[in-house]
């Protein structure tokens, strides 16, 4: 049966286990302060595939090696151990209780909250997938890092997003990186974009030709990487969105006005983007007895 998610779900079964993904969290981020920035990211990518159910922290099955992480779009994504750290933890206090799923939903609404953030109240009883997408379920479902307004819009108003919370929730990319392998077709290649020519010239000289394959060049996602802030709308506003998409926004009329207020206004930012992020890590998910609860992230069974 599928059942609902609700605000205090593990208010009997777990009534410990906000409070430890919040302590272990935070002293994970203290040796690796880029650790937020990577949580919010992964959280993004496990509910873009089937929904929010765990599937990205799925290591390959040994014969096949195909799991979702072999997709090229899930390039970069990071701290995976860290969400089965957290549930080692947790099936400390309360075994079997706790999915994988819901515990990356409480460490990226504590990664947004211990940057600076707003503090979501997000529901809870997600139930983590019985099965283990592949590389091919993952690239038709994450978006291209050049895709462009349109399809931007459409990916998240199948979420349930209005326009305004569809540009909020791009504000996740207020914390992070972006790694040149990302922006390889936005500088060399013949694209519809247009980049601000002085930006550009800043971009190629932090991203030169050849430089794609190294884990090791990259550009921030704002001046304030570390930072939850509204910073994120402040540059793309002066034509300094790394991505395709970030520099869309401010140019596009339909756009355009809410760069503009959540550029003047952090608290309208973040209310709109609280809700986006309910939005998101709601949609499509398993409840009830469907899926499973895993032991181990990392594993099926
Ligand atoms: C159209 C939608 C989106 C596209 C095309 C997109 C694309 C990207 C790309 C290409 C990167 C750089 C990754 C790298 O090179 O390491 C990135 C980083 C990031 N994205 Fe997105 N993104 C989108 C939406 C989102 C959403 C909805 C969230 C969260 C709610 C998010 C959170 C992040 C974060 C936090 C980073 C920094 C990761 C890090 O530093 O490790 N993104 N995104
Ligand atoms: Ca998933």
């Amino acid at each position: 049966y599928a059942g609902s998610l609700s605000f205090n779900f593990y208010e009997q079964s777990c009534p410990l286990v906000e409070h430890v993904v919040r302590t272990s969290l935070r002293s994970i981020s203290l040796t690796d302060p880029t650790t937020p920035a990577a949580i919010l990211r992964l959280l993004f990518h496990d509910c873009q595939v089937q929904a929010c159910d765990g599937s990205i922290l799925l290591d390959p099955e040994s014969d096949t090696f195909q799991s979702e992480m072999a997709s090229g779009k899930n390039f970069g994504i990071r701290k995976r151990e860290t969400i089965n750290l957290i549930k080692t933890e947790v099936e400390v206090v309360c075994p079997q209780q706790v999915s994988c799923a819901d515990i990356l939903v409480l460490a990226a609404r504590e990664a947004i909250a211990m940057s600076g953030g707003p503090m979501i109240n997000v529901p809870l009883g997600r139930r983590d997938s019985s099965t283990s997408p592949n590389f091919r379920q993952a690239d038709a479902s994450l978006p291209a890092a050049n895709i462009g307004l349109d399809d931007t819009l459409q990916l998240f108003a199948k979420k349930g997003m209005t326009v305004g919370e569809s540009v909020a929730i791009l504000g996740a990319h207020t914390l992070g990186v972006t790694h040149c392998f990302n922006i390889e077709s936005r500088l060399y290649k013949p694209e519809v974009d247009k980049i601000d020519p002085q930006f550009e010239i800043f971009l190629k000289m932090n991203c030169p030709f050849g430089s794609f394959t190294s884990n090791t060049s990259f550009i921030v996602n704002d001046p304030t990487t570390l930072s939850f802030d509204n910073q994120y709308f402040v540059n793309s506003l002066n034509g300094h969105g790394v991505l395709r998409i970030d520099a869309e926004m401010p140019l596009d009329p339909r756009t355009a006005p809410f760069i503009q207020t959540f550029a003047y206004d952090q608290e309208v930012f973040f209310q709109a983007f609280s809700s986006a992020f309910v939005k998101l890590s709601s949609s499509n998910v398993l409840t009830g007895n469907q899926g499973v609860i895993r032991t181990n992230c990392n594993r099926l069974y």
